[in-house]
């Protein structure tokens, strides 16, 4: 496909929303406006291709649709997990739309289990292909990083410097459970950027080892508040301690701890994206329009060292990226409580 022949994108959002959706969805919109190019939204995710009620809000997105949204947490496409997509059903009914749409390609935001669809999409539509990289877990391979987790590492962080005050006028140890899925990102960067005195996370602990853990971290909690009198705060994964952060300081608790719990959830993937989603989706959204121009298909957008690139969508899915190890050996090794203790 090319500029000359290219009428119709189709564009949605899809998976865990993340800030910045909606600056993307401008930037493909303006891009695609100025290349004269129709930009059809779909809604509520794959459901906007499958479902008949979502398949009849689908429309062409004006600019004005899009003016003063770069600001806006959500998506005004709305997201959504769509079952249906995983049946042979379900992706023939989401290509019949796209054929009766007249869409020449598809652009979807979103995390690797939308790409997963749109790979499975194209054994039954031969329009191209695109994924925009939106998801605040930053687990995509191939890009340095994906729109919304720099606003959801810095909604994290300002909610666990305003918990440090109070645990500090307490003396009291504090876990402050972090998302992310199976992927540490957010946690490792916010356990930083906080000077937690814990980070646990799937890159640096695993289950087996919760009953020394356990025992470490009791006795560096029991030292900061009787000989120090500080605070302690622990950042930990979701999906990482069984019970998760409540089971863990119920169980400091059974050791005399004075511990309290704290789940942020889905607070970090809302808000106004901060200005790296912005202009990161905006780069992105230029850069989906331009290759489809260029007769790409079946990549992601992508950023490396600050240029834009395309990777496979297969590759982009295929290993979860995985926390810098830097980060994570300076964490263990150096700025953490144990670590400092031991020195
Ligand atoms: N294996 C798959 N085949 C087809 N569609 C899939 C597959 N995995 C995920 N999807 C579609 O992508 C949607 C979003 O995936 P999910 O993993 O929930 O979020 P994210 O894209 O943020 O990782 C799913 O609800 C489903 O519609
Ligand atoms: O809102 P839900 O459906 O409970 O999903 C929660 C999950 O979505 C996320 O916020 C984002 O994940 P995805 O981008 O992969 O959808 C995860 O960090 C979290 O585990």
């Amino acid at each position: 496909m090319t500029k000359a022949n290219m009428k119709r994108i189709g564009i949605l959002t899809s998976g865990g929303d993340a800030p910045g959706m909606n600056a993307a969805i401008r930037s493909v919109v303006l891009a695609a406006h100025h290349y004269h190019i129709d930009v059809v939204g779909f809604y509520h995710g794959y459901n906007g291709l499958i479902e008949p009620e979502y398949v009849q809000q689908s429309k062409v997105l004006t600019l004005a649709d899009v003016n003063g949204i770069i600001h806006c947490g959500g998506t005004i496409l709305k997201s959504a997990r769509c079952p249906k997509m995983h049946t042979e059903q379900g992706l023939q009914a989401a290509a019949d739309t796209l054929a009766a749409e007249n869409i020449d390609a598809l652009v979807v935001v979103g995390g690797d289990g939308s790409f997963t669809g749109l790979i499975a999409l194209q054994a039954y539509w031969q329009g191209q292909v695109i994924g925009i990289p939106g998801t605040i877990d930053n687990d995509l391979a191939g890009t340095d990083f994906t729109i919304g987790f720099a606003t959801a590492v810095n909604t994290a962080i300002e909610a666990i410097d305003k918990i440090r005050d109070t645990a500090d006028a307490f003396e009291r140890a504090f876990i402050v459970e972090l998302m992310g899925r199976h992927s540490g990102h957010i946690t490792f960067n916010v356990g930083i950027a906080c000077a937690a005195e814990q980070v646990l996370s799937f890159e640096n602990f695993s289950p087996q080892h919760a009953t020394q853990t356990l025992v470490t971290i009791a006795k560096e909690i029991k030292q900061a508040q009787q000989e120090r009198h500080s605070s302690y705060i622990i950042v930990i994964a979701e999906n990482l301690w069984q019970g998760g952060a409540t089971a863990l300081a119920q169980q400091l608790q059974q050791q005399g701890i004075e511990c309290t719990a704290c789940v942020l959830g889905h607070i970090q993937r809302g808000g106004s994206p901060v200005a790296k989603d912005r202009i990161l989706a905006t780069k992105m959204g230029v850069a989906a329009v331009q290759a489809l121009i260029s007769s790409k298909s079946n990549i992601m957008i992508a950023e490396q060292h600050s240029a834009m690139c395309h990777i496979t969508l297969a590759e982009a899915i295929k290993q979860g990226k995985l926390v810098s190890q830097q980060l994570v050996d300076a964490q263990q090794n150096i700025l953490a409580l144990t670590a400092q203790t031991q020195c």
